[in-house]
Formats: structure tokens, C-alpha cells, sequence
């Protein structure tokens, strides 16, 4: 007993391979550290490989510069997806998916085996999954693992899906003609219109076939989830209150976000990342306007060229962060004819860049965002307004935190399809100071709030010290 005590926790981590989540598991994984954590990060080997491409060479072990700078004991490693390197995953979206529900499992597997008969010291004692696994509880079953899940979007998000079964038993989905008529049963969700749903539950069964592997996911993994002995919540308490009581009268779940280290020297971007620095040089004070849809989610090239479009009539100064695959991977070009030229000298386009850099430079005055949670985190961070066009699953509950709930943002539009006057109007309401100053001085509030809460006697300080404790006592009683 004595010597399991003054065993060191060892966690092994492995984020879903999409940009937005490995992002807060790296954050998270050196705050664990940081702790007392040893650390074993898993990144897939299709992620290693975009993040080596886009710093143009190997990049190595990613936490080298973080291990010696903090004296910190990060492991890193690698894991076949079970694709070739060259498979391009976002082109044949649901056929990596069905790999990652079935394939991905057995590699990890193999992994934790090898790792385990390595004989590392401490012996891995702990998975830190993400909630999108379905497989968690058979990996943590099998190899005596305490089980950890990591959830990257808001509360209220994993709180709907938790209560999925409540959902499809009042008939707001899953079901020919879905109810549209508000839901008020969730636990601790006072209520929400269907429109205000992810993206993946706003469909009925006469529009879509809830077999593909997106549903199978949904379905498999916040039934997986319930058998998690910790879970871990990128948001803060004070935020959403409701949904997090909620999810806590059922299982330890802990609020511990923002999750981001905003000095991080971890290379994570999957683009080549374009320095803004010189380009904002000299830029008045909240003048730009910061255009980004995030990491997953396509956006179709009518739209493309209306903001585009919008963003020109408007006459304002913008950064708008363009991935190559925005369109489609088999899309190269998209631009309307001649909008680089337009833009000149006061639109900059790049494919990627260091977004927290670039939006806590004083010249940036607002954002345009698919809603995804970490750029409303990110943004909240810095005090900036958001302007909201979400695009898909999270992105449209999100939203309703953002615009209802906590009114720091504005809709871009209310139809799918973005006009071009939609953009130019919407886009000078949010960077006028006057016209946009109730979503301004909210946000300065918001902010307040998450910041509270990490500081040492924060909120999300506190979740995170007891879950530290509790997972030290769990890993005690298992071993
Ligand atoms: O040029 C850029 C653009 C983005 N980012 C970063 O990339 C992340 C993007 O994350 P997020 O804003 O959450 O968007 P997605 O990449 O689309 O994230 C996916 O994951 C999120 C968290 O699970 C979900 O909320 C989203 O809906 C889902 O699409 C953020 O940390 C940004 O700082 C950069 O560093 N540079």
C-alpha cells in the first residue's frame, strides 16, 4: 500500500486526430504534468506527420521544448490510425471515421500492451480519452486503466447528448416528423430550441440515415462516457451551471477550463502557420477583424465568395484565415476573381496562423467564427466580440451561448445560405464600438469570469486540484 502511494500517476493521453481537440489535450497534458503527472501523449501518426510537414521538417518529440523548459515528464508517441499517411482523411471523411470507430481501437490496444511490457516506471496507470472514443471503457477494462474522459466543447453540448435517450423518447429526434416545439426536460437545460440542437440531432429519420458512422459514434460514445470514472470538462462552472450540475448528480465530472497555456512551445498547428506580427504593425486599436471557421468544418464556395464579397463592401480591415481544404481538399480555388487585388492593404488571407497570437494583438477589434468552443474560449480570453456563423455539430449550440445566453456575440445570418449585405452589415455592427458595445462590455464580464476562474483559488483551480487527488485515490484503490 505505502509504495503504491508514493507511486507517481502516469496518465496516457490520446486526443481525437482533428486540430480542435488536439489542442486542448496538449494544454492539458502539461498542466497535468505540471502537477506531478508522468505523461504519455499519443498522437496519431497522420497527425505527427501534418504537424512535421507544416513546420517544413520531422518535428520530433513535440514536448522536448516543454520537458526541459518546465522540467516536466511528458512522453510522446505515435499510433497508427490505420491509413496510409497519404489517405486523405478529409476528402473520405466517413471512411476514416468507420477506421477510427473500428481499427483505431485495436492499435491502441497493441500500444498500451507493448508500452506495459516495456515495463515503464511508473507503469501507466490512468487513460485520458477523448469522449468522441466509444471504446474507453473496454481499453480501461481490459488493462486495469482508470478511466478518464476529455471533453473539448461546452457542458450543455455533452449534457444533450447524455440525455439523448429523453430526447428521442419525446420525440425531438429520431423520428419521421421530429417535435419543433421548445425542449424543456433536459436536466439542468431550463430550455432550447431544436434549432439551437448539434447539428447531427437536427435532422429527422425521413431526412437522414441514422446508421453512418457519425451516428454510430454519437450513439456508441455517450453511452461509453457514463461508465467513465472521471470526466473532465473544457468550460467553467460559473458558465454553465445547469448542465454541469446536471451531469455531476450522475458521475464526478469537473469543470477545469479555459484549458489553454497562452505561451505554449508545443507545435500543434497541422498548416503552416503565417506570422501576422508586421502586418498588424501600427493598426488602430480594434480595427480588424479576425475571420476564421476553425479546423473541420468545409464551408461551400457560394458562401465563400459572399463573405468574401461582404468583406470588401464593408471596407474594413480583416485577417481571414483561409485553409487550403476550406472548400473541399479537391477545391484549390475559391476566391472570387480579383479579390486579392480588391483587398489589398487591408485584408490579409492566410491559410493558418498562430490564432491566440494573432487575436490578442491589440489591432483586433472582433471575429468572425464557425463558433467552435475553443475560438469562443479563446476569444472571450482576449475580450472580443464574436460575429457567429456556425457551420455544423457543437457550432450551432454554442452559438446559443454565445448570442441567447450570454449575449457576447451576434448572428451573421439566419439562413444557410450568407448574402453578401449580410456580411458587409453585420460585420461594421459588430466593429463599431456604439453599435456593438452590449456585446462588448458583456464579453469584458465573461472574460472576468474565466479568468476567476483559474486563478489559484478559482473555480476550475479547485475542480482541477480535487480531480488530481481523486484520480491519485482511484489509481490507489486499482492497484
Ligand atoms: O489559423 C488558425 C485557426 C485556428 N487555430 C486554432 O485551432 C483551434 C480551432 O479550434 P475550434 O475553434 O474549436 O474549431 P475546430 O477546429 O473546428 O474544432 C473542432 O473541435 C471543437 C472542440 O471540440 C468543436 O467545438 C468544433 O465544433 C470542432 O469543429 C483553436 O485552438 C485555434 O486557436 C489556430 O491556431 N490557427
Amino acid at each position: 500500500m505505502e509504495r503504491a502511494k508514493s507511486r507517481k500517476p502516469h496518465a496516457m493521453m490520446i486526443p481525437y486526430p482533428l486540430q480542435g481537440h488536439v489542442i486542448p489535450f496538449v494544454h492539458l497534458a502539461i498542466k497535468l504534468a505540471s502537477h506531478g503527472f508522468t505523461i504519455t501523449f499519443v498522437n496519431t501518426d497522420s497527425i505527427h506527420h501534418h504537424i512535421s510537414t507544416a513546420r517544413q521538417g520531422e518535428a520530433g518529440d513535440i514536448f522536448s521544448e516543454a520537458r526541459s523548459s518546465g522540467n516536466l515528464d511528458i512522453r510522446y508517441t505515435t499510433v497508427s490510425d490505420g491509413f496510409p499517411l497519404e489517405f486523405d482523411r478529409s476528402l473520405n471523411h466517413d471512411q476514416f471515421f468507420e477506421g477510427i470507430l473500428h481499427v483505431f481501437p485495436a492499435h491502441v490496444d497493441d500500444l498500451i500492451t507493448k508500452i506495459s511490457l516495456r515495463g515503464d516506471d511508473p507503469p501507466v496507470t490512468c487513460l485520458i480519452a477523448d469522449t468522441f472514443y466509444v471504446w474507453s471503457s473496454m481499453i480501461c477494462d481490459k488493462h486495469n486503466l482508470v478511466n478518464v474522459s476529455f471533453w473539448t466543447e461546452p457542458a450543455l453540448v455533452l449534457n444533450l447528448y447524455y440525455h439523448l435517450h429523453l430526447l428521442i423518447s419525446n420525440g425531438h429526434f429520431k423520428s419521421l416528423d421530429n417535435r419543433e416545439d421548445v425542449i424543456d426536460y433536459v436536466p439542468g437545460v431550463k430550455a432550447i430550441d431544436p434549432k439551437d440542437l448539434m447539428s447531427y440531432l437536427q435532422v429527422s429519420d425521413k431526412d437522414v440515415d441514422t446508421n453512418t458512422v457519425v451516428y454510430r459514434i454519437i450513439f456508441k460514445a455517450f453511452t461509453d462516457v457514463k461508465k467513465a470514472d472521471f470526466v473532465l470538462c473544457n468550460t467553467v462552472q460559473e458558465l454553465e451551471p445547469g448542465s454541469l450540475s446536471a451531469l455531476q448528480a450522475n458521475q464526478p465530472v469537473y469543470a477545469i477550463g479555459p484549458v489553454f497555456s497562452t505561451e505554449s512551445v508545443v507545435p500543434t498547428s497541422l498548416w503552416a502557420e503565417s506570422d501576422c506580427t508586421e502586418w498588424l504593425q501600427g493598426r488602430p486599436t480594434g480595427s480588424v477583424l479576425y475571420v476564421s471557421f476553425g479546423s473541420y468544418a468545409h464551408v461551400g464556395k457560394k458562401e465563400i465568395v459572399e463573405i468574401a464579397h461582404g468583406l470588401l463592401l464593408s471596407g474594413l480591415c480583416f485577417i481571414w484565415v483561409l485553409r487550403p481544404d476550406i472548400v473541399g481538399s479537391d477545391v484549390p480555388d475559391f476566391l472570387p476573381n480579383g479579390f486579392m487585388e480588391r483587398a489589398q492593404g487591408r485584408g490579409l488571407v492566410v491559410q493558418w496562423c498562430c490564432q491566440m497570437a494573432v487575436i490578442s494583438n491589440p489591432a483586433i477589434g472582433g471575429f468572425l467564427t464557425h463558433c467552435g468552443w475553443n475560438s469562443i474560449l479563446e476569444s472571450v480570453w482576449c475580450g472580443l466580440p464574436l460575429l457567429c456563423y456556425p457551420l455544423l455539430t457543437d457550432q450551432f449550440t454554442n452559438r446559443k451561448l454565445v448570442v441567447d445566453d450570454w449575449r457576447i456575440g451576434i448572428n451573421l445570418c439566419e439562413k444557410k445560405i450568407v448574402t453578401r449585405d449580410e456580411v458587409s452589415v453585420n460585420v461594421k455592427r459588430l466593429m463599431n464600438e456604439e453599435t456593438s458595445s452590449e456585446p462588448r462590455s458583456n464579453v469584458e464580464k465573461v472574460k472576468r469570469r474565466i479568468k476567476d476562474a483559474v486563478t489559484s483559488v478559482g473555480s476550475s483551480e479547485v475542480n482541477f486540484k480535487s480531480f488530481v487527488g481523486e484520480v491519485g485515490d482511484r489509481i490507489e484503490i486499482r492497484n
